[in-house]
């Protein structure tokens, strides 16, 4: 089986598996030539991604105070002065911090770092690194969600739904423990990159592998970027980037949905169309990531990115609190939705799962088997690399058509929520200025993997997001 065959990678920068080197390089060229310098920098340069840092956690707690029942926001975007007052007097007056939500927090992760050691299942193997390893990965993500899901309902059938309720009632302090853990996490990530040398997975010891794109030496883009490309900790059992990249933010999203979901029962006595609807599409999308657990290893978030502040916190604290925006704003303004709406919204978030799942899956299998029954009709092109771009079926219509779909279905997450508000759009609209920007990252990724065979492609194929469009 030739290598683009057994492992659908995206590494920038890799030796060939067959001519890797077990032996992990000593000397300080070759410490170089492993773990090359950052030059090229993106979001924002080196000094740039201190406003991320900083705003990000900003973010995701303005979206909890901008509403209150007088209004989402109470006062028009345009007069920032009164919108501002709304803000701070809100910021005044909640509790932003507890012990019991801090405690719930660590319970949460330190479940989810047991759960992949217990649940078995298939063990997979990563992309080939540059130092010639490569890792395994448990693909148990589906069975955590399952026995979550099952410990949630056995819960609620004996108890009720106070648990669920506590969460939706305290998911301020809930965000704030998560991003005290996420930042903690990402500082310890950054300070023990330094350490010099690891335990390998063939059991040698070698030099720290870090990421090609979170080694610039300033600190605060290799913090924000992530300096270490794959930190593992108990011996090398626990991959902390893969185990956060799915299983504690995605399971807490659909966590705290359903303590949404259960705080509109218990203080309207029903679950509205609207909540349902909101909970069910984006449980699906949940659902689907776990199920295809294995296709993140080849993500450039597994393969390129270190794993600094920018996964820790959008892992563990963005997508749970800031995902669930539409959730939350149904509590407060439910909406009453016509048959005929409703209908709509689920044809849109159909057409969405329809491009997404069938594009992604296109290219998983013909990365997997380019002779595959269902890949085998697809006209593609050779590069220079020896990998193959596909040039008909989705990836012909345009580069980058499964993010459109991913993003049909963030608009489809938001309609429920009518057109009273902007706050619960907030997830379309950071998602599109999330997904050019990364068609942009992994665009400039291909051109060093491919080279001209890159441009020849974009001349083939020349639409990014909507055949004929743009
Ligand atoms: N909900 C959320 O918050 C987010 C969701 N996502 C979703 O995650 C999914 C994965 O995204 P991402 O990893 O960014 O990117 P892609 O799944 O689009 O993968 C990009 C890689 O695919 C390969 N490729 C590109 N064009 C072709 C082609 N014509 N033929 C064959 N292979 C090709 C290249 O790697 P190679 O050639 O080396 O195989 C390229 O680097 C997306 O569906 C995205 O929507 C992403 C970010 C956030
Ligand atoms: C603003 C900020 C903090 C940015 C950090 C970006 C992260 C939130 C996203 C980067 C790539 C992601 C992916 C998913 C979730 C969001 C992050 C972590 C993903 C796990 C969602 C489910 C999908 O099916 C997916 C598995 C394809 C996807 C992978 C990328």
């Amino acid at each position: 089986m030739n290598e683009a065959k057994e492992h659908p990678t995206t590494i920038r920068q890799r030796k060939p598996a067959a001519a890797a080197d077990p032996v992990p390089p000593a000397g300080h060229a070759d410490l170089a030539a492993l773990n090359p310098k950052t030059t090229h920098y993106e979001f924002m340069g080196p000094h740039g991604t201190l406003l991320p840092v900083v705003g990000l956690p900003f973010v995701v707690a303005g979206l909890f105070l901008l509403c209150s029942p007088e209004g989402c926001p109470p006062a028009p975007l345009t007069d920032p002065a009164a919108l501002w007052k709304h803000v701070a007097t809100a910021a005044a007056s909640v509790e932003w911090f507890s012990a019991d939500a801090m405690t719930a927090v660590a319970v949460w992760f330190g479940l989810h770092m047991v759960l992949p050691l217990v649940l078995g299942g298939k063990v997979a193997k990563g992309s080939p690194l540059r130092n010639g390893q490569t890792l395994s990965y448990p693909i148990n993500g589906f069975r955590a969600l399952v026995v979550v899901a099952a410990a949630m309902l056995l819960h609620t059938r004996q108890q009720g739904l106070d648990r669920l309720v506590w969460i939706a009632d305290h998911s301020l302090q809930l965000f704030t423990a998560a991003a005290t853990l996420a930042t903690s996490l990402a500082v310890s990530l950054y300070v023990s990159s330094f350490r010099g040398t690891e335990r390998l997975a063939d059991g040698s010891r070698g030099p720290v592998l870090l990421s090609t794109t979170g080694n610039s030496g300033y600190p605060i883009y290799d913090f924000w970027m992530g300096r270490e490309l794959n930190p593992r900790v108990l011996w090398g059992s626990i991959d902390l980037k893969y185990l956060c990249e799915l299983r504690p933010g995605l399971i807490g999203w659909c966590l705290l949905n359903a303590a949404f979901a259960a705080k509109e029962y218990t203080t309207t006595g029903a679950v509205s169309p609207a909540m349902i609807a909101v909970c069910v599409f984006q449980g699906y999308y949940v659902i689907d990531a776990l199920w295809n657990e294995e296709a993140i290893l080849t993500t450039m978030d597994i393969t390129t990115d270190g794993f600094g502040f920018m996964l820790a916190y959008g892992d563990l604290a963005w997508v749970p609190f800031s995902y669930t925006v539409q959730a939350r704003f149904l509590i407060m303004f439910p909406q009453q939705l016509s048959p005929a709406y409703l209908a709509l919204i689920c044809t849109i978030n159909l057409i969405g799962i329809w491009i997404f799942r069938s594009s992604n899956g296109e290219k998983n299998d013909f990365r997997t088997n380019p002779d595959g029954p269902s890949v085998k009709h697809l006209k593609y092109m050779e590069t220079k690399s020896g990998r193959k771009l596909l040039v008909s079926g989705w990836w012909g219509a345009a580069r980058k058509i499964n993010y459109t779909g991913d993003w049909l279905m963030a608009l489809a997450w938001s309609l429920p929520c009518g057109f009273s508000s902007i706050v619960p759009y907030f997830y379309p609209i950071y998602f599109a200025v999330l997904l050019i920007h990364r068609s942009q990252r992994d665009d400039m990724a291909c051109r060093l993997k491919y080279g001209a065979d890159w441009d020849e492609y974009r001349k083939r194929v020349p639409y990014v997001f909507i055949p004929y469009v743009y």
